[in-house]
């Protein structure tokens, strides 16, 4: 059988692809994968900050359209960059196992140090709202600059000194090899990451059982339990990229231990939980968390920012 994987073309996407048709051919030697570029909006639209950008499924709608069209047969994403809705007629058939799901530092080269290092006023480069309300609880003196692009171009803009910092998901960190860049750590769960980081969701065509088959060996039951407890959260939250919102589960014994958080951008509210329960029903941790989270004021903070949001600039095309 052949077996076509649709990336995106970045060099992590490619790296990503690379991983999942190296693990199908490893489960079963007979099978025949490719790799096939596709560009998707967010690979397109560089120079808008992606808060305003908005759009669920920026760097998955192309993607979905080709298996939809039948032009590929599963996709390969970071799962964090997967909406909690699928397209009628797609499912998340496979979650891996996941990478370290911590944010990084990254410093300028020679350099080292966290945080609490940096120079009041420091510019620190992120384009996430999240990251933003996090920092500007942290460090509240810190000057923090929109950062876009693939990560190449992150960590060029780095290097080239348009930022004193970075702030990246250690796994596409690790994944490209830039381990010895990595100067701290931002630990859970004082700071959490986005829902799902750090593993990678397959998705295919529902009705496709070849190709669910396939993949169901690369699917780690512990990454699956914990990122499901999250995207139930964000799901319950109808949180997108818009809303700052950290989760992470944890699978230990059989349960699921999940900490969350919501925050308003400028970092002066920031709720925090924390709920525990058996890894069979980890999406209702994930809606416990919410339902939590909702009952500490939540939907007031979820209700200002989404009014900002709606208040700011369309997108230009
Ligand atoms: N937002 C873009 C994105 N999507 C996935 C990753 C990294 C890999 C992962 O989290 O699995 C990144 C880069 C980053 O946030 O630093």
């Amino acid at each position: 059988m052949v077996i076509r994987i649709a990336s995106r073309g970045s060099e992590l996407a490619l790296w990503q692809s690379r991983a999942v048709a190296g693990s199908l051919r490893a489960a079963d030697p007979s099978l025949q994968v490719e790799i096939e570029v596709i560009r998707t909006t967010g690979d397109r639209i560089q120079d808008v900050p992606l808060a305003k950008i908005g759009d669920k499924g920026l760097f998955t709608k192309e993607l979905d359209n080709a298996l939809l069209e039948d032009q590929a047969d599963l996709a390969v994403h970071s799962l964090k960059d997967i909406p909690t809705r699928l397209p009628d007629g797609l499912t998340l058939a496979a979650v891996t196992v996941r990478e370290d799901p911590r944010d990084v530092v990254l410093l300028p080269p020679g350099q080292a140090g966290g945080l609490e290092a940096l120079e009041p006023g420091a510019r620190v480069g992120t384009s996430s709202l999240r990251r933003v309300a996090q920092l500007r609880k942290r460090r509240p003196d810190l000057e923090l600059v929109d950062l876009r692009g693939n990560l190449n171009t992150r960590l060029a803009k780095l290097d080239r000194g348009e930022y004193d910092a970075i702030i990246l998901a250690a796994a596409g960190v690790l994944r490209l090899g830039w381990r010895d860049r990595i100067s701290a750590y931002l630990e859970p769960p004082r700071w959490l990451p986005a829902v799902g980081q750090g593993a990678l969701g397959i998705v295919c065509r529902t009705d496709r059982d070849d190709i669910r088959a396939a993949l169901a060996p690369l699917n780690d039951p512990d990454t699956a339990a914990a990122t499901t407890a999250e995207r139930a959260l964000l799901r319950a939250l109808e949180g997108g990229c818009q809303i700052p919102i950290g989760a992470l589960g944890l699978v230990d014994e059989g349960q699921v231990y999940l900490a969350g958080l919501v925050a308003d951008t400028d970092g002066s509210r920031i709720l925090r939980v924390h709920q525990v329960g058996d890894v069979k029903h980890a999406a209702a941790v994930g809606r416990a968390a919410a339902d939590e989270l909702l009952a500490k004021g939540a939907g007031e903070i979820l209700a200002s920012v989404r009014a900002r949001v709606v208040l700011a600039e369309p997108a230009a095309p």
